[in-house]
């Protein structure tokens, strides 16, 4: 093996032997090695074996003095050994520092090497960056002046639209009172060309009519219900024409008669001329408001046509011929001349007489039955023209709403709270105009657009002044839906539900009360029934209120027992139903706030740090109307949908911990979800992600399509909900 540079010397063969002086044993040694090699020089073995069985006796003081010198060869020995360990100790290290730094110039050269490359690949990089960064600053500064422009750009028209949003308002406002007025004109047929003033005096006065007209037609629907007796056949059509030959055979055969009855003619014209004369200078007269003058009129007529009638019968006596029957009016009035024993001659005319009031009776009643005909036949034409006002007016009425945008977004800003005015937050939140609200963040003022503001100062009468209108469009068979948004603690259960002793109630009871308001004013004309659901989305699963679950601190004990699966189905007509929920029908606005009440009292409520009572699920109501017009039959059915959300919030900031936190994490989900359905629905988009969350499911038939949608964003008009406000203004 090769020897490692600095390795210690083979020693077997190079060390030198210890050179041990003695002169005792030199002496003795060399003539044993002498008689050895004599031994072996001659082989004579007997002087061996002698030598061997020889005995030396070494002096004592010679062993010791030969013992002292090994001793001391030996230290000696030890000592060059040290020093040759030594040596080569130093050899060691001198060759391995030499070879650590030949390496390490070695790795130093190479990594020299590498060095230099990246160097010039860095000074190639740096070059070329150098470029970009030029070419970059000169963008950068073009982009800027861009932006700058953008900006500017964006500021005027920001302006713009602002003052067209307010102009479009004013105009809008102006357009829905236009039509509204029109509405009002259109209920009266004169709306082509008649002015608005006394449009509603006239609707109300064309409204009595209805309403009378609509009394009379049920009036004569009652009798033409109540079976009439067949008419029989007036005997008279067989003995008028009979009794008139008859006089006229008399009178061809009695002299007497014929002059009898010339008398008679004589006399009634001139009667007559003299009633008739006395009948036109009483029309002459100027007084004709006077109860005298009604009753002389009335006197006078019927004396004229008594005389005009037995000129007739004369006639037809003195001719033979005979009286049409068809002729009601003439026949009518020889009855009644003949009835009341004008001509009392004979006995025979006098039967006559019996004869004709008995037919003046059918008479009336064909005329009747006529009148009843022609009355049908109106009322017909007035049941159309009152199902097409009727159809007119919830068109308009829908344009009307409809101009006012399918989707409402109302802002309310709520009163500064106690914990907030304690905290010291500044009121950052101001209303500056009907439609606008500004934010002061710490980037600046931003300012957002609404279709009305209200501010704390509003009452919930304020509020449900346009909510209002939205409920008479449920009933009309629209869907309809008003849902409060915003942050935990914004109001939104203050606004759709009212403080807790009801003193200020919110939209939802005051919506029950219109519905049944409404039911009343129409109750002659529509059977109306109203039904409703009531459901909490809790932790994305629905929940049936109308029926507690066991366990729950707030259960109360129901009939129904265990609470069933809810589901939402839609419909073929694509109204959401929730199956498995029990609908319950209310015939008044109290039964259905009593149904309300129990509902609430199983919804899911906890305190958070931002509000002693949270509602901690979705509420939601659905009330389905159903009109049945007792007119013409037609049933129309509305949906009126009221939601009252859970509070958007950032877990941090609620406290909230464990189920909680799931809760908040499930209302913030669901939240997202209707927010992007919304945004969908503003923005047109052709597909509306509603399958995204349960609530969505909930409300997809209220949202979108043809239904109308009012949303009140709730906020806090302090410092310390800035965060959350923006979020919700947003
Ligand atoms: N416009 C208002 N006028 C007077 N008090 C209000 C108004 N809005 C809200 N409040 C009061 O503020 C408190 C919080 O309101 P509310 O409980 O309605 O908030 P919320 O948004 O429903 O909260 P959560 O989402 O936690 O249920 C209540 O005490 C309520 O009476």
């Amino acid at each position: 093996m090769e020897d490692l540079p600095g390795s210690v010397p083979e020693l077997k063969d190079e060390r030198p032997r210890p050179i041990i002086h003695n002169t005792q044993f030199d002496k003795y040694e060399d003539s044993a090695a002498g008689s050895s090699d004599t031994q072996l020089s001659d082989g004579s073995e007997p002087e061996a074996e002698r030598s061997r069985d020889d005995k030396i006796y070494i002096p004592y003081e010679s062993a010791e003095l030969c013992f002292t010198q090994i001793a001391e060869d030996m230290e000696a020995m030890q000592r060059r050994h040290l020093e040759m360990v030594q040596e080569m100790e130093e050899n060691f290290q001198i060759t391995a520092r030499e070879n650590q730094a030949w390496t390490v110039q070695r790795i130093t050269s190479h990594y020299q090497n590498k060095m230099s490359t990246l160097r010039r690949i860095l000074n190639i990089y740096r070059g070329k960056v150098e470029k970009k960064s030029v070419d970059c600053e000169s963008r950068v500064a073009a982009l800027t002046a861009q932006n700058e422009q953008l900006q500017e750009e964006q500021r005027a028209e920001r302006r713009r639209s602002k003052e067209e949003a307010l102009q479009w308002n004013r105009e809008k406002s102006k357009m829905m009172e236009l039509f509204s007025n029109r509405m009002d004109v259109l209920h009266t047929h004169q709306a082509s060309n008649r002015t608005l003033e006394g449009a509603k005096a006239r609707l109300a006065q064309l409204k009595e009519t209805l309403y009378q007209r609509e009394r009379e037609i049920t009036e004569l629907l009652e009798e033409e219900r109540t079976p009439v007796p067949p008419i029989a056949l007036p005997y008279c059509t067989i003995l008028l024409p009979t009794l008139i030959h008859k006089a006229h055979e008399i009178c061809r055969a009695v002299p007497e008669t014929r002059v009898l009855l010339k008398l008679i003619c004589e006399e009634n014209e001139l009667a007559l001329s003299e009633a008739r004369e006395k009948l036109d200078h009483l029309q002459a007269e100027e007084d004709k408001e006077s109860d005298e003058y009604e009753s002389t009129l009335s006197l006078l007529q019927e004396t004229v046509r008594e005389y005009e009638a037995t000129q007739l019968a004369v006639r037809f006596i003195k001719t033979g011929e005979s009286p049409e029957i068809n002729e009601s009016d003439a026949v009518t009035e020889l009855e009644a001349v003949l009835g009341r024993g004008a001509v009392r001659t004979t006995e025979g005319v006098k039967l006559v007489g019996q004869q004709l009031v008995s037919l003046q009776d059918q008479v009336r009643r064909v005329k009747i039955l006529r009148q009843l005909k022609q009355i049908k036949e109106e009322r017909n034409k007035i049941i159309e023209n009152y199902t097409s006002e009727r159809t007119m007016r919830k068109k308009y009425y829908n344009m009307v709403e409809d101009m006012k945008g399918k989707i409402r977004v109302f802002c309310r800003i709520r009163p500064v709270s106690r914990a907030e005015v304690a905290q010291g937050g500044a009121i950052v939140v101001e209303k500056t105009d009907e439609y606008s609200v500004t934010v002061e963040t710490p980037r600046g003022q931003r300012e957002f657009q609404f279709d009305k503001v209200f501010t704390a100062e509003a009452s919930q009468d304020d509020l449900f002044l346009d909510s209002s209108r939205l409920i008479q469009s449920a009933m009309d068979g629209y869907n309809v839906c008003i849902f409060a948004y915003g942050q935990t603690g914004s109001g939104k259960t203050f606004t759709m539900v009212g403080d807790k002793d009801q003193k200020n109630p919110g939209i939802m009871p005051r919506s029950f009360n219109a519905i049944f308001d409404i039911i009343q004013e129409n109750r002659d004309k529509f059977e109306f029934k109203v039904s409703a659901y009531m459901l909490e989305l809790y932790n994305d699963k629905l929940q049936d209120l109308f029926v507690s679950l066991p366990g729950e601190a707030h259960a109360q004990p129901q009939s129904h027992g265990q609470a069933r699966r809810v589901e939402i189905k839609r419909n073929r007509k694509g109204v959401v139903f929730a199956q498995g929920a029990e609908t319950k029908e209310a015939s008044s606005a109290q039964e259905l706030y009593a149904l309300f009440q129990q509902a609430c009292a199983n919804r899911h409520i906890a305190a958070t740090k931002m509000n002693v009572e949270s509602s901690r699920s979705h509420l939601i109501v659905g009330i389905m109307m159903e009109s049945k017009n007792l007119t013409n039959g037609s049933v129309c059915r509305g949906k009126l949908s009221l939601v009252d959300l859970a509070g958007s919030e950032r877990a941090a900031k609620t406290g909230a911990k464990d189920h909680q936190l799931k809760e908040a994490n499930s209302i913030n989900k669901s939240l997202s979800a209707l927010g992007d359905v919304i945004s969908a629905l503003s923005a047109e988009l052709p597909h509306v992600p509603y399958r995204n969350s349960k609530l969505t499911q909930v409300m997809q038939d209220s949202l979108g399509g043809n239904a109308k949608t009012m949303m009140i964003v709730n906020i806090s008009p302090s410092e310390c909900n800035l965060d959350e406000t923006l979020t919700s203004l947003m």
